[in-house]
């Protein structure tokens, strides 16, 4: 047997040098501000992620808590137009940005960097960079949730946020057509490969929801998102109607949940805020858990040490 094995066995069982989720990795250093970082994320485009991290954010404030959104969609930013924000960021006096504020939440997005119809055409390395200045560069103000408004898919700028911020969990949002949700299933799979809780499940424009009567009419077959939740042990958050008002109202920078709080969709939206509200918590008394589990055996050692001194 000897001589057969002359590669370096150690470097090949530590994994390769340049993982960046490898075992061991430290902890990404907290955005300076901000408690919680929360990523809406989807398998596919279109299906209403923006929406749902705006409205989820006015939900959220609504709720009491202090909310951020960092659009991190960077080929296709719609917060600003959706938040109502438009251009301009100021800078303070240590050369931060300011982030937009705007129905009691804080918000930055490259389009208020830009002229409203600039197109970015950026390669990866500056995508990366602008989104890491969009966490790192900004006084944000005293924050409790960080919203992440993703770009869809599993692509370099979820794995640039995964490895270079400390998140707390993430929502998926889908449609209920199959094609969204299977994209949606990759989603959760990357999330949960590298362990990052997954709050759970949004299906998007589940039903329509008629306005003279109130009664609720699916519009594709109905289960597939619940049994996706199911099968990926996440949580299935709750479906959001149709709402006819949403893009009109999205266009003129007041989300539904500011402008028509009565609707079911709003109603819905409150929701999801209430559930992610909960889920944070939970992480949080995780976190602290393991804290005063330290602090524990600290002073369990304190004692045990004081104990062979008297023994001496
Ligand atoms: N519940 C809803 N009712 C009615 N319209 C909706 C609803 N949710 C989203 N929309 C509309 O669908 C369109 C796509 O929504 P949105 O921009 O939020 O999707 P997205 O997933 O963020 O897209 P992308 O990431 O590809 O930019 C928008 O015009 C939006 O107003």
């Amino acid at each position: 047997m000897s001589g057969q094995r002359s590669f370096p066995v150690d470097v090949v069982t530590e994994g390769p040098a340049e993982d960046p989720f490898a075992r061991g990795t430290p902890e990404p250093d907290p955005i300076p501000g901000v408690e919680d970082v929360v990523l809406v994320a989807s398998g596919k485009g279109g299906v209403g992620k923006s929406t749902v991290a705006a409205n989820l954010a006015c939900a959220l404030a609504r709720r009491g808590r202090r909310v951020g959104i960092v659009d991190a969609d960077i080929y296709g930013p719609s917060v600003a137009r959706m938040m109502g924000t438009g251009q301009g960021l100021d800078l303070d006096e240590q050369g931060r940005v300011i982030p937009a504020h705007s129905h009691a939440v804080w918000s930055v997005s490259v389009a208020n960097a830009l002229p409203p119809e600039a197109a970015v055409v950026w390669k990866g390395p500056l995508v990366a960079q602008a989104v890491m200045q969009m966490f790192r560069e900004v006084a944000w103000p005293d924050l409790e949730i960080l919203l992440v408004d993703l770009p869809p898919g599993t692509g370099d700028v979820q794995l640039t946020i995964l490895e270079q911020v400390p998140v707390t969990g993430a929502v998926i949002v889908s449609t209920p057509q199959r094609l969204a949700a299977v994209d949606a299933e990759r989603g959760i799979a990357m999330f949960h490969d590298l362990d990052i809780p997954v709050f759970g499940v949004v299906e998007n424009m589940d039903a329509y929801v008629c306005p003279c009567c109130g009664e609720r009419q699916r519009l594709f077959a109905e289960g597939g998102v619940e049994l996706l939740a199911r099968r990926r042990h996440v949580r299935y958050l709750g479906g959001i109607p149709l709402d006819p008002g949403a893009q009109e109202l999205a266009d003129s920078g007041r989300p539904l949940v500011v402008a028509a709080p009565e609707s079911e969709a709003a109603k819905a939206f409150d929701r999801v805020a209430e559930a992610v509200e909960r889920a944070v918590a939970q992480e949080r008394r995780a976190r602290e858990a393991v804290i005063s589990d330290e602090a524990r055996a600290e002073h369990e050692a304190f004692w045990e040490g004081l104990l062979e001194d008297e023994d001496d």
